[in-house]
């Protein structure tokens, strides 16, 4: 059965049809890349999935219901990557995971500095996020990937800034989200070689 079910969107913005009738599902263990160029609606879609803003027409549905009838147990189930990495600059990176986890209600893992470590931020973890590199900053944004249990993942444009060995760490964390049964969307302009099988959604830019 389908646990994310996507009927009929439209989006319009300052009078553009951004898309209308855009249809997908997914599964366990599913992934969409959303593809398009730049302007043609991929983060006003993904905004409208995670429930940030409301279609023109259409619905989002999670497990049969629409989003908006239980917000608090859809977003238990959801994290959002959005464009900007979401990182407090004034925040160090450990203070950053500290807020998020409150903020989430999640427990920080004991062990914070193997998280830390692996994604590259020892030795970094108590500067000020204003002081670190645009990828860096990312990868705190990204920590939560790791810190949080959660069935669907949104992520719009994930890669961008991310050395190789980040990319590479993201997508393993990636193949094991859906190993376990989550899901995925995500846009990136990067054509992605993927193990698995991989579903995509194309949107136009329309004038
Ligand atoms: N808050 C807003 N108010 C008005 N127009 C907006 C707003 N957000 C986005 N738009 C417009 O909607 C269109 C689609 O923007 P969107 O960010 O969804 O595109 P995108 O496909 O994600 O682009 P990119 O590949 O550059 O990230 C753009 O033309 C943009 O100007």
């Amino acid at each position: 059965m389908s646990q994310l079910c996507v009927n009929n969107l439209a989006c319009i913005k300052r009078d553009r049809l951004l898309f209308d009738a855009v249809c997908f599902s997914l599964q366990a263990g599913d992934i969409l890349h959303l593809q398009g160029p730049n302007g043609a609606g991929k983060t006003s879609l993904l905004r409208i999935l995670v429930g940030l803003s409301e279609p023109q027409s259409g619905s989002v549905q999670w497990h049969g219901a629409p989003i908006s009838q239980d917000r608090a147990a859809y977003h238990r189930q959801l994290i959002y990557f959005g464009h900007k990495p979401g990182v407090n600059l004034a925040l160090s990176a450990r203070e950053n995971l500290r807020y998020w986890c409150d903020l989430q209600g999640v427990a920080q893992p004991l062990d914070i500095y193997s998280l830390l470590d692996s994604l590259g931020l020892v030795g970094l973890e108590d500067l000020p996020a204003s002081q670190l590199s645009a990828g860096q900053q990312r990868r705190i944004g990204l920590a939560r990937l790791w810190l949080k249990s959660a069935r669907l993942w949104v992520l719009d444009e994930p890669f961008t800034a991310l050395d190789r060995h980040a990319v590479t760490l993201l997508k393993q964390r990636m193949q094991m989200h859906l190993g376990e049964g989550g899901m995925i969307v995500l846009t990136s302009h990067q054509s992605l070689e993927w193990a698995g099988q991989l579903k995509t959604l194309h949107l136009e830019y329309r004038i």
